[in-house]
């Protein structure tokens, strides 16, 4: 726990968020089948916004991107890792950016201890000297492929979301354009690290403590087998009981972010998720997770259509989470 006040109201709850909690099993992980998109635009709608309203979580299935490129962006963050500590920090995290790697430096207002991870983040307009080129020729080309599919498929499920909020389609696109300097979606390879087998992991230490994301939408791809993720929705927070999810392959869990929370007065809201550490009978060894965080471009005003908030610059918003997430 943290004594700091926060100018957003957000944070303050997030403070709140950093105990045990207990664990359920009764809530209902709805996948979302997302066959044949553009023919069956409206019921997907109808299911993503029930799932989205009633329980804040719900996974992708038959999304379209396609399970050998999965593969391929994970086979690429396993060699990113796999790479000597001094030739990752030669592409060290540029906070407030949202691009390079960090390892450990990322501090959950709700735990107040590291994050037992590290991360090499993508965010377009942000690149330069980043890009570990010699050393994994084709991963820049890949990886940006991989992060244009994600966004593309972030804006299917906001285009969604978009129509049920009374906004024009394609809004949500307009307002997350790779083309803009001011873009700042990113996406995001994590390594958990492996746990010694005799190791004993204090109870305030976590492979990503309690959180909600600031963005709009999170796509998170996990692999088989390696589990720890927990989500417990925003509305209920205040019960503190969490639902393991079962990682897949094939699926894709999402997250509604704050700043749709934000966007749509409170119509969705964001919900909380953290990673537990293996206790003694799990799985010790690494763990990988790719995220695609879908952020407005940086010059988008985000104010709802009963402007509930006030108006914020995607900027700003976004400076003021990663300010009070990252300690150097
Ligand atoms: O690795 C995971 O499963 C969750 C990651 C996450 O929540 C985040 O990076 O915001
Ligand atoms: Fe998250």
């Amino acid at each position: 726990m943290t004594d700091t006040t926060y100018e957003l109201a957000e944070l303050d709850k997030e403070t709140r968020m950093g105990g045990a909690g207990t664990e359920t099993s009764a809530r209902e992980i709805r996948r979302i089948d997302l066959t044949d998109f553009e023919h069956r635009k409206a019921e997907i709608t109808e299911e993503l916004w029930a799932a989205a309203t009633d329980i804040g979580f719900f996974q992708l299935v038959n999304h379209g991107i396609e399970l050998p490129f999965v593969d391929g962006a994970f086979a690429d963050a396993a060699r990113f890792f796999a790479l000597p500590e001094e030739a990752k920090a030669r592409h060290a995290l540029k906070k407030g950016l949202n691009s390079g790697w960090e390892s450990m430096t990322q501090v959950r207002p709700s735990i107040g201890t590291p994050d037992q991870k590290e991360s090499y983040q993508v965010t377009r307009p942000h690149m330069d000297g980043l890009w570990p080129d010699d050393a994994l020729p084709g991963f820049r080309e890949r990886t940006l492929a991989f992060e244009a599919r994600c966004r593309d498929l972030a804006m299917r499920v906001l285009d969604c979301f978009a129509s049920e909020l009374g906004l024009p389609q394609g809004f949500f696109g307009r307002a997350h354009d790779p083309a803009s300097p001011q873009y700042q979606s990113t996406l995001r390879m994590l390594h958990y690290f492996a746990v010694p087998d005799d190791a004993v992991i204090p109870a305030d230490i976590w492979r990503a403590g309690a959180h909600t994301d600031f963005d709009c939408l999170t796509l998170l791809f996990q692999r088989d087998g390696q589990g720890g993720l927990q989500v417990c929705p925003g509305k209920e927070a205040e019960a503190q009981e969490w639902t393991p999810v079962e990682p897949a392959d094939t699926v894709i869990t999402c997250n509604i972010g704050d700043m749709l929370t934000r966007w749509s007065d409170d119509r969705l809201p964001s919900n909380f998720h953290r990673v537990k550490s293996p206790g003694p009978d799990d799985d010790r060894s690494a763990r990988y997770s790719i995220a695609f965080f879908a952020q407005a471009d940086r010059d988008v005003v985000i104010e709802g259509p009963q402007r509930r908030y006030p108006p914020i610059t995607a900027a700003d918003y976004i400076q003021q989470r990663i300010a009070a997430n990252f300690a150097r």
